[in-house]
């Protein structure tokens, strides 16, 4: 089984000196260094990159510079996507964005973790677990989104929380580790500030 093949079953595997996966990644951080220096006036430059750059980009969709990641390929996202400055996601795992979502700036998705072993880690080693964020969903800043967590519908994660377990739909969820504050309702039609 390639170091590729493992990675894709959930197995550790070799991330640090597998020659396959590191040439995929210089090729993918050479795009992202491309995508960050084109003039951010040029939409239709960076609108092409994306496509060469990602496994699916839907219809809408705006990736403010700069925007880093590691393969590319395994990120797909639907229609109206905004990310906004400094957007990170270590895509060793797919990583699913559904349509209508809003991610603020700092936010990193990161499907990557090293075993807790030391000589394990020092091997290189590494898993990676996917993750998926639904329809509309706006991520404040400066969130961290942990490998294998799944975001639900409609669901607002506060500034500066590290989620690092699944969020159900229909939640405002914060903090670190990030938990359910309360229900979305529709008393909420009303208020859009404290
Ligand atoms: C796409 C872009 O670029 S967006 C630009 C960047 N903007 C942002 O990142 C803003 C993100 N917004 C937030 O984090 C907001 O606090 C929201 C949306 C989560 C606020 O939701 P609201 O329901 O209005 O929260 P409200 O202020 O009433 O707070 C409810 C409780 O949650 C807590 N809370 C709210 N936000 C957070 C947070 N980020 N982290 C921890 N706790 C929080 C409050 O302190 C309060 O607790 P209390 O009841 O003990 O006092």
């Amino acid at each position: 089984m390639t170091e590729k093949e493992k990675a894709a079953q959930g197995l550790l595997y070799d991330a640090n000196y597998d020659e396959h996966l590191k040439k995929e990644r210089l090729e993918c951080i050479e795009k992202c260094f491309d995508y960050n220096h084109i003039r951010p006036s040029n939409k239709e430059e960076r609108r092409a990159l994306l496509h060469s750059l990602l496994g699916h980009v839907g219809e809408h969709v705006t990736i403010e510079q700069p925007f880093h990641c590691d393969y590319g390929y395994n990120i797909e996202i639907g229609d109206n996507f905004f990310m906004n400055y400094n957007g990170v996601i270590l895509d060793c795992a797919k990583v699913t964005f559904g349509d209508n979502v809003f991610v603020a700036p700092n936010c990193g998705f990161y499907c990557a973790g090293h075993p807790l072993d030391v000589e394990q880690r020092n091997q290189g080693l590494e898993y990676a677990y996917p993750i998926t964020i639904g329809n509309n969903v706006w991520i404040g800043a400066n969130v961290a989104v942990l490998a294998g967590v799944t975001i639900g519908d409609d669901t607002v994660i506060g500034a500066g929380s590290v989620v690092n377990k699944d969020i159900p739909s229909g939640v405002i969820a914060a903090g670190n580790p990030c938990k359910v504050i309360r229900k979305i309702t529709e008393e909420d039609k009303k208020k859009y500030w404290k």
